[in-house]
């Protein structure tokens, strides 16, 4: 009999048995205009600069929701409405396995300040601002379907090097 390839599947499926997937919580905020909030990755963070939607590692006993309410309000200084869950991504970095659970909100009270010293932008498709975080690219991928969105959802920067 020959030896199975993977000795746990469902370890495999999470990136391998020492590593175990962070839950993180993302809010995708949706203007009445269809423009949804892409925010900068801070400096000093993995993917500093990159775009992402905002949201963060899930803190011992948060629900996800409880995660997005404190996130948004850590670091870009608003308090959420309701709360609509949309699709769950597993993405595997090289720094770390991620569980992404994106959230719509809708409604929410508070000027927006980027509390992280981070950037934003209301989008629309295609997006303008890049590099796109990888983990966003699908978020995009969905939106277009729902909107029927045809040709690119981002743009890719072209290579700067000698
Ligand atoms: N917030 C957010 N994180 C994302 C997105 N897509 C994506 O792959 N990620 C990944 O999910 C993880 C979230 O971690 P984070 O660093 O933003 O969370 P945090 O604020 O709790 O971080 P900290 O503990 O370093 O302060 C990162 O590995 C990040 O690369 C996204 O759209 N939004």
């Amino acid at each position: 009999m020959s030896e199975p390839l993977v000795a746990d599947p469902g370890a495999a499926r999470d990136g391998g048995p020492d590593r175990k997937a962070v839950e993180v919580a993302v809010g995708v905020l949706v203007r009445d205009d269809g423009a949804f909030l892409l925010t900068s990755r801070p400096e000093g963070k993995a993917y500093a600069g990159y775009w992402e939607f905002p949201g963060g590692k899930l803190e011992a006993g948060e629900t996800v929701e409880q995660a997005l309410r404190r996130e948004l309000q850590e670091e870009i200084g608003i308090t959420i409405g309701a709360v609509t869950p949309w699709k769950v991504e597993l993405v595997d970095y090289p720094h770390a396995l991620v569980r992404l659970h994106f959230c719509k909100v809708f409604e929410w009270s508070g000027e927006l300040q980027m509390r992280e010293a981070q950037s934003c932008a209301w989008e629309q498709l295609p997006v303008a601002v890049q590099p796109v975080l990888p983990g966003t690219v699908p978020v995009l991928d969905w939106f277009a379907q729902e909107r029927k969105h045809s040709g690119a959802t981002h743009f890719v920067a072209a290579y700067a090097g000698s």
